[in-house]
């Protein structure tokens, strides 16, 4: 039997914007439930925090009896091996093929043969339409066939609970009725619990077993299918008829009970007009017949769902109109210093995390080979280019100084320490986090705005030990090699113009560098570069993983990726040659 979900209570807000209070459903088990919803209402957020992938101010979510807002990550993830989920643009893995994808979740958490995973998966790349196209990259596919692919995906692990967010989006009208009966044949032959997301009338009208629906931060209405669709309450009955006149307006601010403009009784035309209409008039006088299944099997759900029915036991809940219209739930918002303290706590536990994932296995070398390339590559060239002018620059204002104040002989000295000790890991790690790291923060934010971090989790794959580990370990290594190159170059550069340009010696550069200089001078600029290297790669990881939705979301947290990083290296920079000079005596002091 499917897998029990009971939802009491559950309120959600990001920030200030309060998106649903008190919401209380349970999930029957293996029948299908469909939410509906006007856009923005939260459906999405709803199916997020059902898996525990956002975390509800308030209320219980019971998924086989464990409250997975209360329960430890590694107990939720135990629990998501449990859903099988289509998210709402496919949310598949870009790298890999439509079959790794589908085949991944086997691969992850089965010891299936590859020859029983190759068997699995092809019969649910069948099942949805693909076959042919298995080995095209989720880029080079349809939205419609994205969409497909993840719902095989959602399947191969025949999952206890299956939710579906808009299943149909993007799909024409012929493959919208054939995925609609495929939900019902898997419920026939699973038992699955199953919730799906839809603005599709017809699919809500012939699929599930129950309904329910959120309107202006409020679960208006839920219950059987056989009491929900022959409702005339004015929001239902609007929504399922698709009528523009009514209390639902273009968006959430015009709606019913926040434009004043509404009446009970009459219809609210968004462009202005009222015109009076019975209130239910465009509700279902009939009860439309339900989806069977192709294959002739009963559903037990369906089964159940009708003794529930006949017993009395199956109510549907209505909220009162004084609920729907009173104010949102009050949100605690915080003060910009306690949001600012909150950051640094999370971009702390993500340190943290990340240290306790690089010592878990598997350890993701290709992905750190690959990552340590990509960032050495778009870094080496801009940091040489912008070692050259900066070791002149550096070798020229000390060689003046140095020569105002009749110390010309130190001028080597000088100029090496500054360029090993400050320049070199300053520059490399401005050249890592904007060129590198903005790469990293731009690449994981799309990931997160794609839902594919969500799906990772899913599949119970630790994002951090999969895509952060290898990422962060790469801008360490990264910092390393250039801190070297550029460390030579400036060297080399503050050499060119102290000696040839400024006419200096050559072995009074040397020497006085041998004189003043020491072993932890060098070791010291190396201790920068691996802690830039960690700061640089750590902030983009956590700005991409912390991306609002859209893709403004992804171009704010690049800049402020690349902000913060900068900020941190010259906080960083100051305290640890502060502790430095107070530390460690200089060489003949
Ligand atoms: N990670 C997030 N951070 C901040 N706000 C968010 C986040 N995710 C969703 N929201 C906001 O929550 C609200 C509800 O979004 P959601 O995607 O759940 O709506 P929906 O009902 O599924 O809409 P649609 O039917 O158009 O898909 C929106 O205002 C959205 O901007």
């Amino acid at each position: 039997m499917g897998g029990t979900v009971e939802v009491t209570g559950l309120t959600k807000s990001f920030g200030s914007q309060n998106i649903w209070s008190d919401v209380t459903l349970t999930l029957p088990q293996g029948e299908i439930t469909a939410l509906l919803g006007p856009s923005g209402t939260g459906k999405s957020v709803f199916l997020k925090s059902l898996m525990g992938l956002l975390r509800p101010e308030a209320g219980v979510c019971l998924v086989d009896g464990v409250d997975m807002v209360k329960a430890r990550e590694s107990q939720r993830q135990e629990l998501r091996k449990r859903f099988g989920v289509l998210f709402q643009d496919g949310a598949l893995f870009g790298s890999m093929s439509v079959f790794d994808n589908v085949a991944f979740p086997l691969r992850a958490h089965t010891k299936k043969r590859e020859s029983e995973i190759r068997q699995i998966t092809n019969d649910k790349l069948d099942l949805v339409g693909l076959m042919g196209q298995e080995h095209k990259l989720p880029g080079e596919i349809s939205g419609g066939m994205r969409k497909r692919a993840g719902l095989a995906r959602s399947l191969v692990t025949e999952p206890s609970i299956i939710l579906c967010d808009e299943p149909d989006s993007g799909l024409d009208p012929v493959r919208t009725a054939n995925l609609a009966q495929l939900l019902v044949d898997v419920n026939a032959a699973t038992d699955a619990t199953m919730l799906v997301v839809t603005h599709n009338i017809e699919l809500a009208r012939t699929l599930p077993d129950n309904l329910g629906m959120l309107y202006r931060r409020r679960l208006v209405m839920y219950g059987p299918r056989e009491e929900f669709l022959l409702t005339d309450h004015p929001v239902v009955s609007q929504f399922m008829s698709g009528d523009p006149i009514g209390p639902i307006g273009m968006s959430e601010e015009t709606d019913h009970g926040v434009n004043d403009d509404y009446v009970e009784g009459e219809a609210y035309y968004p462009t202005g007009g009222v015109a009076t209409v019975r209130a239910g008039a465009r509700a279902i006088e009939v009860l439309p017949r339900q989806l069977a299944p192709a294959s002739g099997l009963p559903r037990e759900g369906a089964a159940r769902h009708a003794d529930r029915v006949a017993s009395g036991a199956a109510a549907l809940y209505t909220a009162d109109d004084d609920d729907v219209d009173r104010a949102p739930a009050a949100v605690r918002t915080k003060d910009p210093v306690s949001r600012g303290l909150d950051k640094v706590g999370a971009l702390f536990a993500l340190g943290l995390d990340t240290f306790r994932a690089a010592f878990r296995r598997p350890f993701a070398a290709r992905e750190l080979l690959d990552q340590f390339w990509f960032v050495t590559s778009v870094s080496w060239i801009p940091a040489m280019l912008v070692a050259i002018p900066f070791g002149a620059v550096i070798a020229l204002q000390l060689g003046t100084l140095t020569v105002q104040i009749g110390a010309q002989s130190f001028t080597g000295a000088a100029s090496v320490l500054a360029v090993v000790q400050q320049a070199a890991p300053i520059v490399t790690s401005l050249v890592i986090a904007g060129a590198g790291g903005a790469a990293i923060c731009a690449d994981l934010g799309s990931r997160t705005i794609r839902d594919e971090i969500d799906a990772m989790r899913v599949i119970a794959v630790d994002p951090i030990q999969a895509l952060v580990v290898p990422r962060v370990l790469a801008c360490v290594l990264a910092a390393v090699l250039l801190n070297g190159l550029v460390s030579v170059v400036g060297v080399l550069g503050g050499y060119f113009f102290n000696v040839i340009i400024q006419g200096g010696t050559p072995g009074a550069y040397l020497s006085s560098f041998t004189a003043l200089a020491q072993l932890s001078d060098l070791w010291v600029g190396e201790i920068k570069a691996v802690l830039f290297g960690l700061i640089a790669g750590l902030v983009a990881a956590f700005c991409g993983l912390n991306t609002k939705p859209g893709p403004k979301g992804v171009g704010e947290a690049v800049n402020q990726s690349v902000v913060v990083t900068f900020m941190l290296l010259f906080f960083v920079n100051t305290v640890i040659t502060m502790l430095y000079l107070e530390l460690v005596p200089g060489k003949g002091a």
